[in-house]
C-alpha cells in the first residue's frame, strides 16, 4: 500500500503505521458526528464478532483441531461502566498480525469510496454504514482508544492494534496470558460523553434493538455489578443465537424480520417484501429473503455478485455462493440446506446438482411472490420495479426459460404517459390491425418522445413502449414477443403502418407516388453508400425526414451502442421521407433542378442531427445551408 510508506519502525516487535488516506478520511467523518445514532458502532462490532465465528466454525468443518477445546461459539460484552471501557470478545477465527495490519489500516471494499462521496452528501450517512465494509471504525464514533487482541484460530502467538483514530495506529506482539484463548477482544476507551455505552442497561437496550438474531449466542458480562461491598462480577446471556429463518413464520415478529434482515443484508431500510419458507421433498431447506427498499450501493458493479447467504444445517458456507441468478442480485437473506454436505469447498458449489435445484426451486418462489405483489399491492410494486426492474430486465436476456414470468413481472413507460404499463395492459388496448408491439430505445424518456420516428404512431394513437434501461437494447431483440405479439422497434424496417386508421380520420394527403419514388431515387443517387436506401414512409408526421436501421440487423440505437464499444463503423441506415410534408412535396416537384443535390446532403444532415449525431461532414453542410440562406435571405 503506497499509503503505508509513512511507516516507522521502532522495534520489530512495535510497529507504528500511518492509516490509509482514505481511512483518515471516514474517521474523521465518524468523529465529527456523521452519524446521528452512535448506537450502532455496537451492532458494527458484533456483526464482525460473528462474521469471524461463522468463519472458523466453517473452517472446523474441514480442521476439526482448530476448535479443539472450544467451549461452542460466543459473543460477549464485557462493560465496565465505572472506568468507562467496553469490550466486544469473541471466540472466532481471530486475526494475524498482518492481518491486523491489513483490515484495521485500509479500506478494501471498492464501495467505499462511493460510501465517502454519497456521505459527504448526506448529513446522516446511518442508511449507508454497513454495505461499505467501515463498520470497525465506527468505534471512533464513541472511544477515544481502541485497543484489539487477537489470536488466530491455530496460532499459538498473539498480537495488539491500538489506535486513538488520529492517523497512526501500533502494532505489537503481546503475552498469550493477554490474549483471549481464541479469537478477537476489541476494547473501546469510551469518550466523556459516551460512558453510558458501558452501562448493562443501554447495552442490552442496543443488542435487542440491533442484534437480537444474530446466529451467534451474545452474552453481557458486567464488571462491579451492584453497589458498594457487594460489587461482584455478573455475567448472562442477552440471545441465543437461534437462527431466525428456522423458527416458523407465525413465531416471528416484523421487527424481528427487520433486525435480521440488517443484520444479513448489511441493509438499514424497511424490505419491501419477506419471503420466509421451508421446503420439503426432494430437497429440505429454509429459506428467509428480502427484497429491499433501497437500491443498494454496488447494484451495477461489473461483477454482479449476489449477496444471499448460503448456510448448511446451520453453518455459514459463503456468502457469495452464487445461489441466484445475477438478475437477482438485489435479494437479501440466507438460505440453509439441510441436504448439501458440510465440507462442500467452494468450487464444488459451483454446478452442484443440489444447489441448483435450490436455486431452482427459491427463485421459483421469488418470481411467483413478487407476481402475487405486482397483481394485489401495485403501488407497492411499482417501487420495487423502479429500483430493480433494470436488474429484472437482465433475466429476460440471460434466461430464456424465465422469460414468461418476467413478461408478467416486467412494467414500462410508454407513450400514454399514464405510469408503468405492464405488457398485458399493452396487448389489451392494440388498435385495429396492429399486429406488433412497438418500442422506442434512446437514453431518456424526454429523449425518445422528442424522436421524429414516433410522430407517424402518435398520429394513430398508437402505444409504443419507452425502453431507455442500456440493457432494453438486448433483451428486446432476442424475445421473439409477447403473447404472439412480436416487439418492432420503431426505427427499424418498414413501418407499416398504413394499414392502420389515423387518429384525426383524415385521409392520407399524399404526393402522387411516382413523384416521390423518383424523388427518393434521385436522393439515393447523390447520398451513394452513405444510406442503404431513400424511401417514403408513413412513420413521420410532421418531420420531413429520419433515419431507420434495415429490416434485419440491430436496431440503431443497439448497433450504435456495440459499433461504439468496439470501434466499428455502422451499417449505413436507410434514409425516410415523409410523402405527406410540405418540403418534400415541393422537392419532389421541382426533380430535375440543381436544388436536389444540396437537398439530399441537407436532408441527410437534418436526419443525423435528429438522431443526435452531427452531419458526416459539418464544414460542407454548413456551406450548403449558407448558399440556402443567402438564397432566401440575400
Ligand atoms: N472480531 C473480528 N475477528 C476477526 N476479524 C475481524 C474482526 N473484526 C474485524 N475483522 C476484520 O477486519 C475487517 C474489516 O472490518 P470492518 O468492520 O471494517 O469491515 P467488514 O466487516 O469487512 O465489512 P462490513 O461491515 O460491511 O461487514 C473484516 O473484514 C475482518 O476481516
Amino acid at each position: 500500500m503506497t499509503t503505508m510508506d509513512e511507516t516507522k519502525h521502532e522495534t520489530p516487535a512495535q510497529e507504528t503505521h500511518a492509516f490509509e488516506a482514505e481511512v483518515s478520511r471516514l474517521l474523521h467523518l465518524m468523529v465529527h458526528a456523521v452519524y446521528s445514532n452512535k448506537d450502532i458502532f455496537l451492532r458494527e462490532l458484533i456483526s464482525n464478532a460473528a462474521d469471524a465465528c461463522e468463519k472458523l466454525r466453517y473452517l472446523a468443518v474441514s480442521e476439526p483441531g482448530l476448535i479443539e477445546g472450544h467451549e461452542g461459539f460466543r459473543i460477549t460484552i464485557e462493560a465496565d461502566a465505572k472506568a468507562g471501557r467496553l469490550s466486544v470478545i469473541d471466540n472466532g477465527i481471530g486475526m494475524s498480525r498482518d492481518e491486523m495490519k491489513d483490515n484495521l489500516g485500509t479500506i478494501a471494499r471498492s464501495g467505499t469510496k462511493a460510501f465517502l462521496d454519497q456521505l459527504a452528501e448526506k448529513k446522516d450517512g446511518q442508511a449507508l454504514i454497513g454495505q461499505f465494509g467501515v463498520g470497525f471504525y465506527s468505534a471512533f464514533m464513541v472511544a477515544d482508544k481502541v485497543r484489539v487482541v487477537s489470536r488466530k484460530a491455530g496460532s499459538d502467538v498473539a498480537h495488539e492494534w491500538t489506535s486513538d483514530g488520529k492517523g497512526t495506529f501500533h502494532l505489537g506482539d503481546i503475552d498469550l496470558a493477554e490474549a483471549p484463548v481464541a479469537g478477537t477482544r476489541v476494547t473501546l476507551e469510551l469518550m466523556d460523553d459516551a460512558t453510558a455505552f458501558a452501562e448493562e442497561g443501554t447495552i442490552e437496550r442496543i443488542v435487542r434493538e440491533y442484534s437480537a438474531h444474530v446466529p451467534v449466542p451474545i452474552s453481557i458480562h458486567v464488571i462491579g455489578a451492584g453497589d458498594g461491598e457487594d460489587a461482584k462480577d455478573e455475567t448472562r446471556e442477552l440471545t441465543d443465537g437461534a437462527a431466525l429463518w428456522m423458527k416458523p413464520k407465525s413465531a416471528v415478529k416484523p421487527e424481528e424480520y427487520k433486525e435480521f434482515y440488517g443484520n444479513v443484508g448489511g441493509m438499514w431500510d424497511d424490505p419491501t417484501l419477506t419471503i420466509h419458507y421451508r421446503a420439503e421433498g426432494r430437497h429440505e431447506y429454509s429459506v428467509l429473503l428480502f427484497v429491499p427498499s433501497m437500491k443498494p450501493f454496488d447494484l451495477f458493479d461489473p461483477d454482479r455478485r449476489g449477496r444471499v447467504k448460503l448456510y448448511v444445517r446451520r453453518v455459514f458456507i459463503a456468502d457469495d455462493a452464487e445461489i441466484l441468478p445475477a438478475w437477482l442480485r438485489f435479494m437479501r437473506g440466507v438460505v440453509d440446506s439441510e441436504d448439501l454436505p458440510l465440507n462442500i469447498s467452494r468450487e464444488m458449489l459451483q454446478q452442484n446438482p443440489v444447489l441448483e435445484a435450490i436455486a431452482k426451486g427459491v427463485t421459483n418462489r421469488i418470481l411467483s411472490d413478487l407476481a402475487k405483489m405486482a397483481e394485489n399491492e401495485a403501488e407497492t410494486y411499482a417501487k420495487v420495479w423502479e429500483a430493480f426492474g433494470a436488474v429484472l430486465k437482465e433475466g429476460l436476456y440471460e434466461a430464456p426459460d424465465r422469460r414468461d414470468d418476467l413478461f408478467k413481472l416486467a412494467r414500462f413507460h410508454t407513450t400514454r404517459g399514464d405510469g408503468w404499463r405492464s405488457l398485458k395492459d399493452y396487448v389489451a388496448d392494440l388498435k385495429e390491425n396492429q399486429t406488433a408491439i412497438y418500442y422506442a430505445l434512446g437514453e431518456s424518456k424526454d429523449a425518445v418522445l422528442a424522436s421524429p420516428h414516433l410522430e407517424g404512431y402518435k398520429a394513430r394513437g398508437l402505444e409504443v413502449l419507452l425502453l431507455t434501461d442500456p440493457v432494453d437494447a438486448f433483451w428486446v431483440r432476442t424475445a421473439l414477443g409477447y403473447d404472439g405479439k412480436p416487439f418492432k422497434s420503431v426505427s427499424q424496417g418498414s413501418a407499416d403502418l398504413d394499414q392502420i386508421a389515423l387518429e384525426d380520420g383524415k385521409d392520407e394527403d399524399t404526393a402522387p407516388a411516382a413523384d416521390v419514388a423518383a424523388f427518393a431515387l434521385a436522393l439515393k443517387e447523390v447520398l451513394g453508400d452513405r444510406v442503404t436506401e431513400v424511401r417514403a414512409s408513413s412513420r413521420l408526421a410532421t418531420s420531413a425526414v429520419c433515419l431507420v436501421a434495415p429490416d434485419y440487423g440491430l436496431d440503431r440505437r443497439t448497433e450504435k451502442l456495440v459499433a461504439r464499444g468496439e470501434g466499428q463503423s455502422m451499417t449505413a441506415p436507410i434514409l425516410e421521407i415523409n410523402p405527406r410534408h410540405e418540403l418534400i412535396r415541393s422537392l419532389a416537384e421541382r426533380q430535375g433542378t440543381d436544388a436536389v443535390e444540396d437537398a439530399a446532403h441537407l436532408l441527410y444532415g437534418q436526419a443525423r442531427i435528429l438522431e443526435g449525431e452531427a452531419p458526416d461532414d459539418p464544414n460542407d453542410f454548413a456551406a450548403r445551408l449558407d448558399r440556402l440562406m443567402q438564397k432566401a435571405f440575400g
